[in-house]
C-alpha cells in the first residue's frame, strides 16, 4: 500500500520506517529540509535505538523516501498526520497550528477516496475541527489512531504495541458492515495497514473520535499521576524517616497497583507528559469538568516541586550557598536512551543551579549537542570522567546505565568532595558510602538526617 507520513519527528520518522519494514511504500514529508535530507540518506536525525537500521533498510529498498514536497504524497491511499502539538506559548492548551497547516498543505494532493488518519496527541474535538478543513472533500475519510510509543523503545513499541486504537466517524457501530461484520471505511483501511500486527494478535479497539482522542490523553494523565503520586509519598518518606524505594517495591507487588511508573525521583519531563497533562487540564476547564482540571494541576505542581526540592537539597549539600560551587550533573536528556531534551528535568535543575551562581558542568552520553545548542550558559563535557574532575557536588539526574554502573572509587578519585545527590534513586547507596561518599536521594534518606544546610556543612568539613 502507498502511504504518506506527514511530520517526521520522534513519532513520524519511527512510524514511517516501521511501516516500510512491514512492506508498505512510504513517503515521509516534513517542512524541515535538513531533517528530510538526513532521513533520505537513511540516517536518523535523533538518537532512537534500532531506528538507523530500519531507515537504512527502508531507503535501500526504495520503499522508504522522504520529501519536503507535499506533492510526493499524491496517490497514497492512507496519509498519517504526525506533526507536533506542543503546548501553546500563551496558554496550557495544545498548539494545533502545525496540524491545521499540514492538513491544508495535504488537501490539494489527496486522491479520490483517500483516508487521512491523525496520530498526533490532540485535545478532544480536534477531529471535528479538522473535518471542517476537509469539508470540501466529502470523498476523503478521516480517522484518529493515537500513538502510545515511548522514546527509547519506540521501534519495539510501534512494531509490538499493547493495542491499536482506531477513532472513526460514528464509532464501532459504523465501522463494520451490519450484514457481514466485515470492517469498512477507515477501519478497513487501517486493518490493511496494520495487517502484520493484527495477524500477530495485537488487540484493536474501534471507537468514536472523542473516545480515541481522550484514550490517549487519559493514558498519559494516568502515567503522570502515578509518578507524581509516588513523588508526593517520597516527600512524606523524607519527612518521616521512611524509605520510598522499599515502600514502592512493596506497593508494586500488589498486582492491582503494579510497579511500573512508581519510581520516585526528579519526576517526569519530555515532549509528552508535561504538555499533555496541561492540555487535558485546559480541555477539562473548557468543558466545565473541574475535578479533572484540579487533578492535573496537582499532578503538575508535585512534578515541578520535585525540581525545586532537588535544587534546595543541592544547596543544602553545599552548606546553603551555591555561589561559586563546582557542581557536576550526570544526565541532560529527559530520560535515558534518548537525546531528547524537551522539558528535561535535569536541564531545568542545571539552569536553576547556574542561576544561583554554581559553576555547573553537564554531561550525557547522547544529548550534549542538543543541550549545548539550547543552553549556551551551561558548561558541557562529553566525557563523564572529565565532567567529574574537581566537582564539589555530583547530581545524578538522568539514570543512564553508564551512571548507574559508575564506580564510586573511580569517581571519588576525580571529585573534590565525595557528595552525591541521586535524583533518580538508582545508585547502590551502601556501596557509595563504603567509599566515603555522602549520598542523598529523594525519599530514600531513612536513617540519614533530612537534608539541611548542616548536612552540607558536615559534608564540607568531611572534604
Ligand atoms: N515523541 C513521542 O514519543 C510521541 C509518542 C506518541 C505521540 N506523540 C505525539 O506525536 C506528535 C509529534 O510528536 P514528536 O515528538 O514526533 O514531535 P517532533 O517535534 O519530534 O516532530 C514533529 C515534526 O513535525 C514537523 N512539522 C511541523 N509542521 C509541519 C507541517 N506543517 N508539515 C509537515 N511537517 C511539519 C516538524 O518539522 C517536526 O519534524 C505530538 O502530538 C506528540 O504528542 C509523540
Ligand atoms: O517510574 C517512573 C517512570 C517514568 N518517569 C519519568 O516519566 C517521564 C516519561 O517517561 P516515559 O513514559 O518512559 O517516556 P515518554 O517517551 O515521554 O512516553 C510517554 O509519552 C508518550 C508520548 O505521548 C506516550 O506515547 C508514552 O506512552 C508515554 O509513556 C520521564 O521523564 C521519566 O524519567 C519517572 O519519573 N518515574
Amino acid at each position: 500500500m502507498k502511504i504518506s507520513v506527514i511530520g517526521c519527528g520522534y513519532l513520524g520518522a519511527v512510524h514511517a520506517a516501521t511501516l516500510a519494514s512491514m512492506g508498505h511504500t512510504v513517503v515521509g514529508i516534513d517542512v524541515d529540509a535538513a531533517k528530510v535530507n538526513q532521513l533520505g540518506r537513511g540516517v536518523a536525525p535523533f538518537f532512537e535505538p534500532g531506528l538507523d537500521e530500519l531507515l537504512r533498510d527502508g531507503t535501500a529498498t526504495g520503499r522508504l523516501t522522504f520529501s519536503t514536497d507535499f506533492g510526493a504524497a499524491a496517490g497514497a491511499q492512507v496519509h498519517f498526520l504526525c506533526v507536533g502539538t506542543p503546548q501553546s506559548k500563551t496558554s496550557d492548551g495544545a498548539d494545533l497550528t502545525f496540524l491545521v497547516a499540514a492538513t491544508e498543505a495535504l488537501l490539494p494532493h489527496l486522491a479520490g477516496g483517500a483516508v487521512v488518519v491523525g496520530k498526533s496527541t490532540v485535545p478532544v474535538g480536534t477531529v471535528d475541527m479538522l473535518s471542517d478543513v476537509l469539508a470540501g472533500r466529502p470523498d476523503v475519510q478521516l480517522g484518529w489512531n493515537p500513538e502510545f510509543l515511548r522514546q527509547g523503545t519506540a521501534v519495539k513499541d510501534t512494531l509490538v504495541p499493547d493495542r491499536l486504537v482506531y477513532g472513526v466517524s460514528g464509532g464501532k457501530a459504523a465501522a463494520f458492515n451490519p450484514g457481514t461484520g466485515a470492517p469498512r471505511g477507515v477501519t478497513a483501511a487501517l486493518d490493511a495497514v496494520y495487517e502484520p500486527l493484527l495477524n500477530a494478535g495485537i488487540p484493536r479497539l474501534v471507537c468514536n473520535f472523542a473516545t480515541a482522542e481522550l484514550i490517549k490523553s487519559a493514558a498519559n494523565a494516568y502515567l503522570a499521576t502515578k509518578v507524581s503520586f509516588i513523588n508526593a509519598i517520597a516527600e512524606l518518606c523524607d519527612a518521616s524517616g521512611a524509605d520510598v524505594a522499599e515502600l514502592s517495591e512493596a506497593m508494586g507487588m500488589d498486582p492491582r497497583i503494579g510497579s511500573r511508573y512508581l519510581h520516585a525521583g526528579l519526576g517526569f519531563g519530555g515532549g509528552c507528559l508535561p504538555k499533555d497533562i496541561r492540555s487535558l487540564s485546559s480541555q477539562a476547564a473548557a468543558l466545565g469538568v473541574a475535578p479533572v482540571n484540579d487533578w492535573m494541576g496537582v499532578v503538575d505542581a508535585i512534578n515541578v516541586r520535585q525540581r525545586t526540592r532537588t535544587v534546595d537539597l543541592a544547596a543544602g549539600l553545599c552548606g546553603g550557598e551555591l555561589s561559586g560551587r563546582a557542581v557536576t550533573i550526570l544526565g541532560a536528556a529527559f530520560k535515558p536512551e534518548t537525546d531528547d531534551i524537551r522539558d528535561s528535568p535535569a536541564l531545568d535543575v542545571a539552569t536553576r543551579l547556574a542561576a544561583a551562581g554554581a559553576h555547573v558542568t553537564v554531561t550525557d552520553p547522547k544529548a550534549v549537542n542538543n543541550a549545548w545548542l539550547r543552553y549556551p550558559q551551561l558548561r558541557f563535557e562529553s566525557s563523564t570522567a572529565r565532567a567529574l574532575e574537581g566537582a564539589e557536588l555530583v547530581l545524578l539526574l538522568t539514570e543512564w546505565d553508564e551512571y548507574r554502573r559508575l564506580s564510586p572509587a573511580l569517581a571519588g578519585g576525580l571529585v573534590r568532595r565525595r557528595v552525591v545527590l541521586d535524583g533518580r534513586n538508582v545508585l547502590d547507596a551502601a556501596a557509595w558510602r563504603a567509599e566515603g561518599w555522602m549520598v542523598r536521594g529523594l525519599g530514600t534518606n531513612s536513617g540519614e538526617a533530612v537534608q539541611t544546610a548542616e548536612d552540607g556543612l558536615a559534608g564540607m568539613r568531611q572534604s
